[in-house]
């Protein structure tokens, strides 16, 4: 088995204030991971560093087995798949869903004067079907609700068959039905052969899908815990996480959680 992620004592340092310290972690490549954690704890910032996209300011970073600052982040980004707020915020509204989608095989969020082949086209539509977004590939993204969107972003971070597939709060502001539909596809489409290692940041158990393999779990820029699902979604870990009484429970592979009364 390969190492997709792995942080050797990594530290993130801004405004002179660490906001992730002495973090030690390994992502294989058959793993899906989910890190929980409150509000402020460090969790987009681990995205971030497994995206390429951040630096640092100590210790190392090895993604897809290139140790940051020591390779071309631009060879190494387009191997990894991200959906994302801020990957939302860069696609143009006026973009058709179904470009949105496209544009992610030359790594672009919009449409300009790249020529797209055929198979970006078909792998496309694969795409939007697999991902129940067919019916949407001729409306604007801008007019699609918060679900639509979130499901639009997941299909475009897979798009390019991607080797880590990063996904920030994949389900978060989503009502229950939608919700529950986007965790389905994820389980469906974690439990596929073919599918990369996964790193998926959330604020709630109740959003951890089946399949998830691996949680890791932050509070103020340290790790509380780290291994294998069920032994650390705990009601001891999760409630030193989120700093109060908290009883958890699981059924059928899923997760609920709530302060103790
Ligand atoms: N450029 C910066 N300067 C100062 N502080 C920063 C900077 N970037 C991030 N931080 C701080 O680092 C901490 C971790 O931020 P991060 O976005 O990784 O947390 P998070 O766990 O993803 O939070 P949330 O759940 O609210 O999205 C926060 O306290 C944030 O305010």
């Amino acid at each position: 088995m390969s190492e997709v992620v792995k942080f050797s004592d990594v530290r993130v340092v801004r405004s002179g204030r660490p906001i992730l310290d002495g973090l030690n972690w390994t992502v294989e490549e058959t793993d899906r991971w989910v890190i929980l954690g409150p509000n402020g704890a460090g969790k987009s910032t681990i995205l971030n560093l497994a995206a390429a996209q951040l630096h640092p300011s100590s210790g190392s970073v090895e993604v897809l087995g290139e140790r940051l600052g020591r390779t071309d982040v631009f060879e190494l980004r387009p191997r990894i798949g991200i959906a994302s707020t801020a990957m939302a915020r860069q696609l143009p509204g006026e973009e058709l869903v179904a470009d949105a989608v496209m544009t992610a095989s030359y790594g672009v969020t919009g449409r300009w004067n790249e020529s797209y082949d055929e198979i970006d086209r078909e792998q496309a539509e694969a795409v939007l079907d697999e991902w129940q977004l067919s019916g949407f590939a001729d409306r604007l993204f801008g007019t699609l609700s918060d679900g639509e969107q979130k499901r639009t972003l997941t299909a475009r971070a897979v798009m390019t068959d991607p080797e880590l597939l990063l996904l920030d709060e994949p389900s978060a502001s989503l009502d229950l039905g939608a919700r529950e539909s986007l965790l389905a596809s994820l389980s469906e489409y974690a439990a596929s052969d073919f599918a990369p290692a996964i790193i998926m940041v959330t604020h709630h158990v109740e959003e951890i899908p089946v399949g998830i393999t691996h949680a890791l779990l932050l509070r103020e820029g340290r790790i509380v815990a780290a291994g294998p699902l069920a032994e650390t979604i705990t009601a001891a870990n999760l409630s030193e996480t989120f700093g109060l009484p908290l009883q958890v429970n699981e059924q059928d592979g899923r997760y609920t959680a709530r302060a103790v009364s």
